[in-house]
């Protein structure tokens, strides 16, 4: 069972925390599918950030479903989450049954090419919790993915495969930062679903 196969899988992270990469989970034709489907039907807008009183709005695009009508607070905005669409809803219930864990929400990320990425961050918002899992399902082009740890400063990269899921487990936003650098390399644009739990 998908449950349990996780035990077999190497952990990305060297210690005090535990990544998870189960490598390509859909067929080329399911992935071509669903990024059709979700670049032509999710609500994609641009991200926005205040930092020190200036606006930002950033060239990546995302968007925010959930269970509920939960609110995400950060970065100085708030953004209140959309019903799931079919497509999501089946993907969701598929990362689940994979990882053997529960989510009732997803932050989407649009990468429309290469130059577009994610500085270093960890997803460590008070309303996910002490330690809270979360997902990187990838469809579209395959990009670098790192983590730093926060004190040791060591990193770890590895390649996100088109119709590939990681799972960020135990430790992984406590103790370690993640991002997606920028690459002149890529042309091609990226979606990525992160899966996460809100405590309500
Ligand atoms: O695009 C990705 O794979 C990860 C994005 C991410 O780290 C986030 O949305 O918090
Ligand atoms: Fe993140």
């Amino acid at each position: 069972m998908d449950l349990f196969s996780q035990n077999s899988l190497p952990n990305i992270l060297p210690f005090d925390g535990t990544v998870h990469y189960y490598g390509k989970i859909f067929s080329q034709e399911q992935s071509t599918d669903y990024f059709d489907k979700l670049f032509h039907h999710i609500e994609w807008r641009h991200d926005e950030a205040v930092l020190y009183g200036k606006h930002y709005v950033t060239k990546r695009k995302v968007a925010w479903y959930g269970d509920s009508p939960f609110e995400y607070r950060y970065s100085g905005t708030t953004k209140q989450a959309l019903p799931w669409t079919p497509a999501l809803k089946e993907l969701k219930a598929i990362v689940e049954a994979k990882s053997g864990n529960i989510f009732n929400s997803c932050l989407l990320n649009l990468y429309h090419e290469g130059s577009e990425g994610m500085a270093w961050h960890s997803d460590g918002e008070k309303m996910l919790g002490d330690d809270p899992i979360v997902t990187s399902l990838t469809f579209g082009a395959e990009r670098k993915f790192s983590f730093k740890h926060k004190t040791t400063k060591q990193t770890v990269s590895l390649i996100l495969e088109n119709g590939s899921l990681l799972v960020m487990r135990e430790g992984s936003q406590k103790n370690w930062l993640h991002r997606l650098p920028p690459t002149k390399k890529v042309t091609r644009p990226r979606i990525s679903l992160t899966f996460r739990r809100i405590i309500e």
